[in-house]
């Protein structure tokens, strides 16, 4: 058992690329963290830094307590498996599951049934006298996973394991390592850009962006109680319809949301009523997902949009619908480029002038494929498509062309400031 703890660590590459920005976390002993961004946030180089392949440029680490900075590789206790585990070609399953056990001289009879009890509990104990070139990618992986297993180590280092395999086989394997990992009490660091492998696998997941932690937090925490627009959009599998409204606080009587065609009230009692009526006259973000709508007959009266479905989509076991409301859908804020830290705060792509430009136009998620120009706002951008994505179960309550009123859970809404960081603060 081990835990791990980053203190405020930075990485600055040769050439001056900063990768990781002054970033604090801990993973418990025998806890599962999965490290989960966009490619190039800085998760493996984060990996790489604990288990000492990668120099810390400032900052500190700590294994089990002891400062680990400048402890060499072999002597951190950690086991790492890459995307590809590298396996010896000519060394047999067997023998390469127990080549770490070999090295450090241990007994051969234990080595020996050591390795045929991993090996049945990887499901690959009748591979065990084959060659790697002889396997599937999966049975490949196990082996890989089981020689990093063998010895027990005290910290167990995962880097997109399962990426370069099929889906079937990623969900197989992927319940078989929760499994086997929780069974066995390592703690666990292990890096995906998969969110549902993050959700399903991790005890608490850690969201980078451009190499700054910007949230962590159970899996429940992160999906319903995100800390920023960005977080709660990345985590997608129920895509985030996001909304521009503005705050009124009528004779004081509630907490106004106006979208422009649609309102929606947020009583006193709500527990967020007052941090969002700080807001008083200006913009917030609001999100919802498909699963926090619901279709209900025209005479319904309670907080709802109403609209035409434009589409349905099916996705097996359920149905999504678009819904033409006529609200403008607002681009995501990404948080700021820690990059531009040095001299472009506030000019550079990542200051608050990029933040407002990519929310109102001329952003990345303004793509023309990925939107349709609806109209201009008054800061001079565009819109996007004014669908809501609607979830609608295992069967549609719509076609599409229908008339169509959406409920609206207003326990689910999430409000964000117009740059992204929540308007009152996730519970952690
Ligand atoms: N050896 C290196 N020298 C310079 N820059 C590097 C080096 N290794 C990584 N980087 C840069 O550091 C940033 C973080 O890279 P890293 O590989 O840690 O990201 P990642 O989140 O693991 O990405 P992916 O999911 O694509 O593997 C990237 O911008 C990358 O280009």
């Amino acid at each position: 058992m081990s835990s791990v703890v980053l203190d405020n660590v930075t990485k600055i590459y040769p050439g001056g690329h900063l990768a990781v920005d002054r970033l604090s976390l801990k993973a418990g002993d025998g806890e599962f963290l999965v490290l989960l961004g966009p490619s190039g946030c800085g998760k493996s180089t984060l990996l790489r830094m604990i288990a000492g392949l990668e120099e810390i440029t400032e900052g500190q680490l700590w294994l089990d307590g002891q400062l680990a900075n400048h402890l060499p590789p072999r002597e951190r206790d950690v086991a790492m498996v890459f995307q590809s585990g590298a396996l010896y070609p000519h060394r047999t399953v067997r023998g390469n599951i127990s080549f770490p056990l070999e090295i450090a001289k241990s007994d051969p009879e234990m080595t020996f049934e050591r390795v045929t009890e991993l090996s049945k509990a990887l499901h690959i104990d009748e591979t065990l006298d084959r060659r790697p070139g002889t396997l599937s990618g999966g049975q490949r992986q196990r082996v890989a996973m089981g020689r990093a297993i063998v010895r027990q180590p005290k910290l167990f280092l995962m880097d997109e394991p399962l990426s370069n395999l099929d889906a079937g086989m990623r969900t197989e394997l992927r319940m078989e390592i929760s499994a086997l990992v929780r069974s066995l009490g390592v703690t666990t660091v292990y890096v995906t850009h998969d969110q549902v492998e993050a959700l399903t696998l991790a005890d608490r997941i850690a969201i980078l962006n451009r190499g700054v932690l910007q949230d962590v937090g159970t899996p429940a925490q992160i999906y319903n109680d995100p800390a920023t627009a960005f977080v709660a959009s990345f985590l997608n599998s129920q895509q985030l319809n996001l909304l521009a409204a503005t705050v009124r606080t009528p004779q004081n009587e509630f907490v106004l949301l106006d979208f422009g065609t649609h309102r929606l009230i947020m009583p006193w009692s709500d527990p967020r009523a007052y941090a969002v009526a700080q807001h008083t006259g200006g913009q917030i973000l609001v999100g919802l997902r498909p699963d926090g709508l619901s279709p209900v007959p025209e005479s319904y009266d309670g907080p709802s949009f109403f609209g035409r479905v434009r589409a349905l989509e099916y996705h097996g076991h359920e149905w999504l619908a678009y819904v033409e409301c006529g609200v403008p859908a607002a681009a995501v804020p990404e948080p700021p480029d820690p990059r531009g830290r040095a001299g472009e705060r506030g000019g550079g792509p990542g200051g608050f002038g990029g933040v407002v430009r990519r929310m109102f136009g001329g952003g990345r998620q303004e793509e023309p494929q990925e939107q349709e120009r609806v109209g201009q706002n008054p800061t001079g951008g565009f819109h996007r498509r004014s669908d809501l994505v609607v979830r609608l179960g295992g069967r549609p309550a719509w076609r599409a062309g229908d008339a169509a009123k959406v409920a609206v859970d207003v326990s689910r809404l999430m409000i964000f400031t117009p740059d992204g960081a929540r308007v009152d603060p996730p519970r952690r």
